[in-house]
């Protein structure tokens, strides 16, 4: 791991040599969350992305991540689904499913997908109507300070323009705090129908772990450990848990314009 001096130490951000060696240090920060969470509280709650972030979950699908960790307790969520259906290539639950979840015994009736039969605000209400269940189950923990859940684990990424979940820069949706599950029908990258958790849901994490890779996102990178900017204009950079621990995963390519 390159060291990156104080930013290391203030920001949490690790940079790698390369890709091959920010996954298996991933796999490693993941499984160490999902052991103290199982024997905490039975049960571990982890909220996966799409896009190129599922890749870089491989080494958890490898031994010895394979046999050791306690899939029986996971829980699965998307911090943010694209309103088609489950065998849709745009689909993230598609593309988690067969980059991930696909080879890892985490039991199916533990995976919670949306319902792709609905409209884009029928699905995010479906959804957070789903996760309210999971509160009064004890599946999934609320807050003790507010009146959102509190997931275990956030797997994000970022994409090229900052965006995270599906919150982009300056969209009117970065500032939605009365849903946890919010609906857009105009996102900026195709397609344009998608569910997101709200900014305070992600802020509320126990854990947030962003992972960037390549030199298309060094930019981004740099902007978000740059100047404080207005929350909301950079999506990626307002995601931080406001009780909880974040880190960054980067390569070399996404950390060169540090
Ligand atoms: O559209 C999306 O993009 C972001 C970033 O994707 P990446 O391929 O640039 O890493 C992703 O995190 C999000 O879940 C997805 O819906």
């Amino acid at each position: 791991m390159a060291s990156f001096g104080k930013l290391d130490k203030d920001l949490n951000l690790q940079v790698y040599e390369n890709v091959e060696e920010l996954s298996n240090s991933l796999a490693e920060h993941v499984a160490q969350l999902s052991a103290s969470a199982v024997k905490d509280r039975g049960a571990f709650t982890v909220v996966l992305s799409g896009g190129s972030l599922i890749k870089t979950l491989g080494k958890l699908c490898e031994p010895p991540y394979l046999h050791t960790v306690d899939w029986g307790n996971w829980h699965v969520f998307w911090v943010d689904e694209r309103v088609v259906k489950k065998d849709h290539p745009d689909s993230n639950y598609k593309l988690a499913y067969d980059g991930f979840l696909s080879k890892v015994p985490i039991p199916s009736e533990k995976v919670y997908a949306i319902n792709d039969t609905l409209s884009a605000q029928g699905a995010a209400e479906d959804y957070e109507f789903g996760l309210k269940q999971l509160v009064k189950t004890g599946i999934l923990a609320m807050a003790d300070t507010n009146d959102y859940p509190r997931f275990d684990l956030l797997l994000m990424g970022m994409g090229p323009d900052g965006h995270c979940a599906s919150l982009f820069p300056n969209h009117p949706l970065v500032h939605v705090k009365e849903k946890w599950v919010a609906s857009i029908t105009d996102s900026p990258k195709p397609p344009p129908e998608r569910i997101t958790f709200t900014l305070p849901v992600i802020q509320t994490a126990a854990n947030i772990f962003f992972v960037a890779n390549g030199e298309g996102k060094a930019e981004m990178v740099a902007k978000v450990f740059g100047e404080e900017l207005p929350f909301g204009q950079l999506p990626s950079q307002s995601a931080r848990p406001t009780n909880g621990k974040l880190i960054w995963f980067a390569d070399k390519g996404a950390a060169s314009k540090l």
